[in-house]
């Protein structure tokens, strides 16, 4: 088995006396393409900042290509590129004179793909990137982040102020890099279906854990909700939430594996397919 990407063991960060991230292990396994999903200040501009080591951790380890996130050797910032919330560019360069600058750090950078994204993207290169867009900006960031081919990308709702095209265009860029390049990719959104053409696994963070992380076929595939009374409700190996829903009924969310869906079945249980977006309301709740 080859060593993981990231690795964070009972992780805990605290803002003040504001617990964000409370015994949190993840693992990331190299070329997974991982969409992080969690309400809003759940932790996941946290999470991702903890892992890159961009915030200390209060306790636990955070290993990046097995280096302590908090002190990395160049070579291992190389294969890191980040997509920050809230653009961390120079404002006061044009595009042009910060790519230039940061050409200049990585032996890796691809100019041509550079040249490509910003023609496609029409990025203004000899404006004042304080003068640019919110969606110009967040482009400018990708292509920074794309430039230097990267092995792990980390994105933190990288297509918040894309326009719907400029979303779509992205998507297609991501996908062609993690093809091409097997690069590992994490990055959290609220926009599902960006999600679900993208991501091979989806990753709940609830309470301050990562709750559940599967392929997202198998979690569509298998997870079901079931309703029906609660005194005769049978138990399953795999119960995502029970929830009592009236004075005599529960709902049930689910994985059942082929035999306990026959059975159910032939039990004449009350079985609904469930959608990501019910998923998420039901795993970050
Ligand atoms: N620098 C900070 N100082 C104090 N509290 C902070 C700081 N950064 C984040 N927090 C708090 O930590 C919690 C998690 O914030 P975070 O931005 O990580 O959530 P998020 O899941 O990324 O949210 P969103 O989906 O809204 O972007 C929030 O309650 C937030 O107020």
């Amino acid at each position: 088995m080859k060593p993981p990407i990231g690795e964070l063991t009972s992780v805990f960060k605290s803002f003040d006396q504001h617990s964000v991230l409370r015994d949190l292990n993840w693992r990331i396994e190299p070329g997974s393409v991982i969409g992080l999903l969690g309400r809003n200040g759940a932790g996941k501009s946290t999470l991702l900042e903890c892992l890159l080591g961009l915030r200390e951790i209060d306790r636990g380890s955070n290993l990046l290509f097995g280096e302590s996130a908090q002190h990395l050797s160049s070579a291992t910032q190389e294969n890191i590129g980040y997509v920050p919330q809230q653009s961390d560019l120079f404002e006061w360069f044009t595009a042009q004179q910060m790519l230039s600058y940061f050409q200049s750090f990585y032996p890796r950078w691809n100019q041509a793909k550079v040249e490509q994204l910003i023609s496609r993207w029409d990025i203004p290169t000899n404006r004042l990137i304080s003068k640019l867009s919110v969606g110009q900006k967040q482009r400018l960031s990708i292509i920074r982040a794309l430039a230097h081919q990267p092995a792990l990308l980390v994105l933190d709702e990288p297509v918040a102020s894309l326009d719907p095209s400029g979303r779509r265009d992205f998507l297609r860029e991501l996908i062609t890099d993690v093809i091409e390049r097997e690069t590992t990719v994490i990055f959290s959104t609220h926009i599902l279906s960006d999600l679900e053409r993208i991501a091979m696994e989806v990753a709940f963070l609830n309470d301050g854990r990562i709750k559940l992380q599967e392929p997202l076929d198998n979690l569509l595939e298998n997870t079901v909700r079931i309703i029906g009374d609660t005194a005769s409700l049978p138990t399953f190996a795999k119960e995502l939430s029970r929830k009592q829903i009236s004075a005599q009924q529960s709902s049930l969310l689910v994985q059942l594996t082929t035999s306990e869906l026959a059975q159910a079945q032939h039990n004449a249980l009350n079985i609904d397919a469930i959608g990501l977006e019910d998923l998420f309301i039901e795993l970050t709740a």
